[in-house]
């Protein structure tokens, strides 16, 4: 899985640069930022929506597919950033075996208060 995802994250960068013509990846970066960032929440919003009717229909294609969309669309926008998927990796590694219960405990008391 990993190794797919360097594969992936190599093809989408040499594709960074390709003619927008010819390259979907390509087209997203050179209609910039905000556009990339459009279809991240656009893919965001069909997954839950996907997510809803399989709890509904045991039907689980759709919410895979929309997933991927959005994981595509979030590896872009973290290439158009200049940021790597093994960041966002080694961060999850990092709260490994950390209680997200325990964590948000430790937070500074404002956030507690206001519950941010
Ligand atoms: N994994 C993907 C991938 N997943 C989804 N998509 C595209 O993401 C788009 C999402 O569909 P939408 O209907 O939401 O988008 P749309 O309606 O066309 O967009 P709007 O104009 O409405 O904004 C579709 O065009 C999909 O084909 C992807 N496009 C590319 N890849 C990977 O990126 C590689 C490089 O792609 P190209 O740059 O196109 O060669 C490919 O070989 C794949 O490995």
């Amino acid at each position: 899985m990993i190794h797919f995802l360097e594969q992936l994250e190599q093809q989408l960068e040499e594709r960074r640069h390709a003619d927008p013509a010819s390259s979907y990846v390509a087209q997203l970066h050179s209609r910039g930022l905000n556009k990339i960032l459009e279809k991240v929440g656009e893919e965001a919003t069909e997954t839950l929506l996907a997510a809803k009717d399989a709890a509904l229909s045991g039907d689980h294609r759709e919410v895979i597919s929309e997933t991927a969309d959005l994981w595509f669309h979030t590896l872009v926008m973290l290439s158009h950033l200049g940021l790597s998927h093994q960041q966002v990796l080694d961060e999850l590694a990092r709260r490994m075996g950390v209680s997200g219960l325990d964590e948000k405990a430790s937070r500074p008391s404002t956030s507690r208060v206001t519950g941010a």
